[in-house]
């Protein structure tokens, strides 16, 4: 079921909320934030999203699904920096929220206690199916979260984890298909055992 913003109606517009899009890579997290981003920007709110600038992905002044959706962003060295840039702005859109620092949760309260909607997409897990930077808290904190689901390409089950295809055991390994596979549990710890 697609996230409604009829579930968003406020009785305190002074407070906004924290909403997190979570799941494996190529789950839609992007996808779905690119969503929520237009549709603000249909109903004229003034809009910003951030991405940490270590993802160098793809060109640094937008986000980019795997299916080439796009939206401009502006990307910050870190979670501070999205404060400064916020003010005037009423739905605030952070992506790749994994790569950012422990503050990442304390900035987007800050946000959304000012009446800012936040919407914050990343991954919940990193390749070793251990909770990855600031999103577990983020989950904690946010009143909405929304996980998810790739499919897997062994099995085509739903896919939760993100599995990674090549030999590197550092956690920051910036990629796509070359170097990641969306798997479901029972491929993902099959496939660790192998
Ligand atoms: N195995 C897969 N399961 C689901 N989507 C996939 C898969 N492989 C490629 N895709 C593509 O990835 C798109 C999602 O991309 P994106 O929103 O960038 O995901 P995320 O941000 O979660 O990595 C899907 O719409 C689909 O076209
Ligand atoms: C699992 C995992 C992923 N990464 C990197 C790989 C990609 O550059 C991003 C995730 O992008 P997506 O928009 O969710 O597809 O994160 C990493 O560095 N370490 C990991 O463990
Ligand atoms: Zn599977």
């Amino acid at each position: 079921m697609l996230f409604s913003e009829d579930r968003l109606v406020r009785k305190d517009a002074s407070y906004g909320s924290i909403e997190v899009i979570c799941g494996s890579m190529f789950s839609g997290k992007t996808e779905e934030l690119i969503r929520r981003m237009r549709r603000a920007q249909l109903a004229k709110l003034g809009i910003e999203i951030f991405k940490p600038a270590l993802d160098t992905r793809y060109q640094q002044e937008a986000i980019i699904s795997h299916d080439s959706n796009r939206i401009p962003s502006t990307s910050v060295e870190s979670s501070s920096a999205i404060l400064l840039l916020s003010s005037g702005t009423k739905v605030v859109g952070i992506d790749e929220a994994q790569f950012f620092d422990e503050e990442l949760p304390d900035v987007c309260n800050q946000l959304a206690n000012t009446g800012i909607r936040v919407i914050v997409a990343g991954l919940d897990m990193d390749f070793k199916g251990r909770p990855f930077g600031p999103v577990p808290a983020l989950m904690a904190i946010a009143e909405h979260v929304t996980k998810v689901h790739a499919v897997c390409v062994r099995c085509g089950a739903p896919a939760n984890y993100s599995y990674r295809i090549v030999e590197e055991e550092k956690r920051l390994l910036l990629g796509q298909k070359e170097s990641y596979e969306p798997r479901c549990r029972a491929c993902f710890y099959q496939g660790k055992k192998i």
